[in-house]
């Protein structure tokens, strides 16, 4: 298996405190990892340094073989339309725009595909995540599900070699969270490889490993393995997580 994200004794301050120190950790093609830890122990920050929105202080981040900490702004923000895709708590999209011209908007600023093939894209992202019918709507007039899933599909549209998501399903309701990780995880399964944020025990379950922060370091991870659509299997998982979270007293 290929690594695809290298982290090297990676140190994040801010001004004078550190938020981040000696992270190292290895992410394999295909993967899907989970990143937990109490509030402010650096998750959201470890995840800006290592998908290339912020610089670590110090360290490496060995991005597909290139260490991404060391190049100029116009590199990094070329590999992050190319091979990156993200997802926060908030879509983010562009209120002046339909849902398919905020997907496809991406798609045309890398330019490598012709405006056809980016649109039979989008139509195969939109089919897959259950939004077609509402291609051409207003992005004000849809519900925060439908939300979630243009951002999802905007966040794939160049095809990614990693998806990054800070709190993906944070403002959804329970079953909605649901179908979104349904489609987060059939992604995964289909080879994208997923790197989350979380507070939600339901969603990191989802993930192959989870890793807990504790002020900035690494203290622990747990492997979960590979999701199944199996209910009895997902709710033994997070039983596991629930176990091993209380360890790490969360
Ligand atoms: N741009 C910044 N300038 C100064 N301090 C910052 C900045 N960004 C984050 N911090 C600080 O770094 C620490 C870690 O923040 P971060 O948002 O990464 O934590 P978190 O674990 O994601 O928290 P939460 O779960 O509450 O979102 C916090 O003390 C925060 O105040």
């Amino acid at each position: 298996m290929k690594t695809i994200l290298e982290i090297k004794d990676l140190y994040k301050s801010f001004e004078e405190k550190e938020v981040l120190s000696n992270i190292n950790l290895k992410v394999e093609e295909g993967e899907f990892i989970a990143i937990m830890g109490q509030s402010g122990s650096g998750k959201s920050t470890l995840l800006y340094c290592i998908s290339g929105m912020d610089r670590p202080t110090s360290g490496n981040v060995i991005f597909d073989g290139e260490d991404i900490s060391k190049l100029n702004d116009e590199k990094i923000s070329k590999i992050r339309l190319k091979q990156m895709g993200f997802i926060f708590q908030n879509s983010y999209l562009l209120k002046n725009l339909s849902i398919r011209d905020n997907i496809i908007l991406p798609g045309f600023k890398l330019g490598n595909l012709s405006r056809e093939n980016v649109n039979k894209n989008a139509d195969e992202l939109m089919k897959k995540t259950c939004i077609d019918n509402i291609a051409g709507h207003d992005i004000k007039k849809v519900s925060g599900g439908q939300l979630q899933r243009a951002a999802i599909c905007r966040g794939l549209i160049n095809k990614p070699d990693v998806l990054f998501g800070d709190e993906p399903t944070g403002a959804l309701n329970s079953s909605t969270s649901r179908e979104v990780l349904d489609i987060i995880n059939t992604i995964n399964k289909e080879g994208t490889t997923v790197i989350i944020v979380t507070h939600d025990v339901k969603v990191a379950a989802r993930a192959d490993k989870v890793i807990f922060l504790m002020d900035g370091n690494i203290n622990d991870e747990l492997s979960l393995g590979k999701h199944e659509e199996d209910e009895e299997k997902t709710l033994s998982k997070e039983k596991r997580l629930y176990l091993w979270l209380e360890k790490q007293g969360f």
